[in-house]
């Protein structure tokens, strides 16, 4: 796609992370003419993305246009260039950025969260803590979420996402700037049931892939899959109850939810699917993480959802039984085992 850089300072959008996730949104946005702001940690990274208009270690395929990405690794600068930032760094190192985040640089901002994963400090979501500890406004937060892997992007092969705000408005907004001719995007105020959603998924299909390392075929894995999909309307009724009684229940008849679990259960571009699959192979959790160069979100969120469920008192058998593999180091084909007694 060719179309001018957008110089409008009314919409100076900034991306907080450089792993492949945010490199594609960064392909998305420059393709729909926007410059964008974007923080990357390390010097080196920046003056690569300089030299050579593309990231160094993610999604290398895409190349940007001179000018098209202002890279710095000034935290500072960065939120003083941007009105709508989107956060993109995978939640178990997220602290280490929002340590750095004041009240005062988030004033008047957008924050855009892409992440699918959830605090490993405070098993809070990005919203939930930004709102608890720097009093972010609940209605300038906006989540992306959606069966979307950023491989398919980079080729772009036809996506669609869902952008997600307590005021739908600025949901469309923010979707707007997104949407293209490999783009289509929904919007909706299910800000809650998204981003959790997004996060189960991850556990369920890291578990898949286990059971596909264990020799599970495809008829196991789809009765699996629809009993992961049960549990997590489950608990999402019961968690709504619980801790948003006033919010709409989540509609999961949307590809955020269902949609999302299928890609991430059944795409070789998952990293949880990979993850997962090395566990049911036989290799230690140190090991898996040794072979991946990117991060596979559902082994921590796992360690979390059990703490969240075991707070508010709520079962998720499947998600335990997974849980149970990663953190207890319990024998991946006995435990399946017991997965398939729960099953129906
Ligand atoms: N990839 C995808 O298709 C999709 C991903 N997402 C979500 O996007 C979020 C970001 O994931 P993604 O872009 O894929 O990440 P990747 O797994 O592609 O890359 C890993 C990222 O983590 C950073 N990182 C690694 N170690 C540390 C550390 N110790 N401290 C700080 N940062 C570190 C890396 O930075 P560095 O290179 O400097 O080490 C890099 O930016 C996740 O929540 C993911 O679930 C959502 C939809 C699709
Ligand atoms: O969320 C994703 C696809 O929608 C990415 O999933 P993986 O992190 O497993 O690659």
């Amino acid at each position: 796609m060719s179309q001018s850089i957008v110089t409008d300072t009314k919409r100076n959008i900034g991306i907080i992370g450089n792993g492949s996730w945010g490199t594609a949104l960064a392909k998305i946005l420059t393709d729909n003419g926007n410059a964008v702001h974007w923080w990357l940690r390390n010097e080196e990274s920046v003056r690569y993305l300089n030299e050579h208009q593309q990231n160094q270690h993610y999604l290398k395929s895409v190349k940007f246009r001179k000018g098209s990405v202002l890279p710095t690794s000034s935290l500072e600068a960065f939120f003083a260039s941007c009105d709508y930032i989107i956060f993109c760094v995978p939640a178990a190192y997220a602290q280490s950025v929002l340590d750095r985040i004041t009240a005062d640089m988030l004033k008047g901002k957008q924050l855009i969260s892409a992440i699918k994963g959830i605090l490993p400090s405070s098993n809070l979501l990005l919203n939930d803590y930004l709102h608890r500890e720097l009093g972010f406004p609940l209605q300038d937060y906006i989540s992306i979420t959606g069966p979307c892997h950023a491989e398919e992007v980079a080729a772009e092969r036809l996506s669609y996402l869902t952008f997600s705000c307590i005021d739908e408005s600025r949901a469309a907004l923010v979707a707007s700037f997104f949407t293209n001719t490999y783009l289509r995007t929904t919007f909706n105020h299910d800000i809650w049931g998204a981003q959790l959603a997004a996060v189960l998924k991850n556990i369920y299909a890291l578990g898949a892939g286990i059971a596909h390392g264990l020799d599970y075929g495809d008829n196991f894995l789809s009765v699996y899959i629809t009993n992961c999909y049960r549990e997590m309307h489950r608990f999402l009724l019961v968690h709504f109850d619980l801790v948003h009684p006033s919010e709409d229940r989540p509609d999961m008849h949307t590809s955020a939810y269902l949609g999302d679990l299928l890609v991430t259960a059944y795409s070789l571009h998952s990293r949880n699917r990979a993850f997962g699959m090395m566990i049911g192979k036989g290799y230690s959790v140190a090991a898996a993480s040794l072979e991946m160069s990117m991060v596979a979100e559902g082994y921590y969120a796992s360690k979390c959802m059990q703490s969240v469920a075991d707070t508010l008192g709520l079962d998720i058998p499947i998600a335990t039984y997974i849980y149970r593999i990663l953190w207890k180091g319990e024998e991946p084909a006995a435990v399946f085992r017991n997965i398939e007694e729960l099953l129906s």
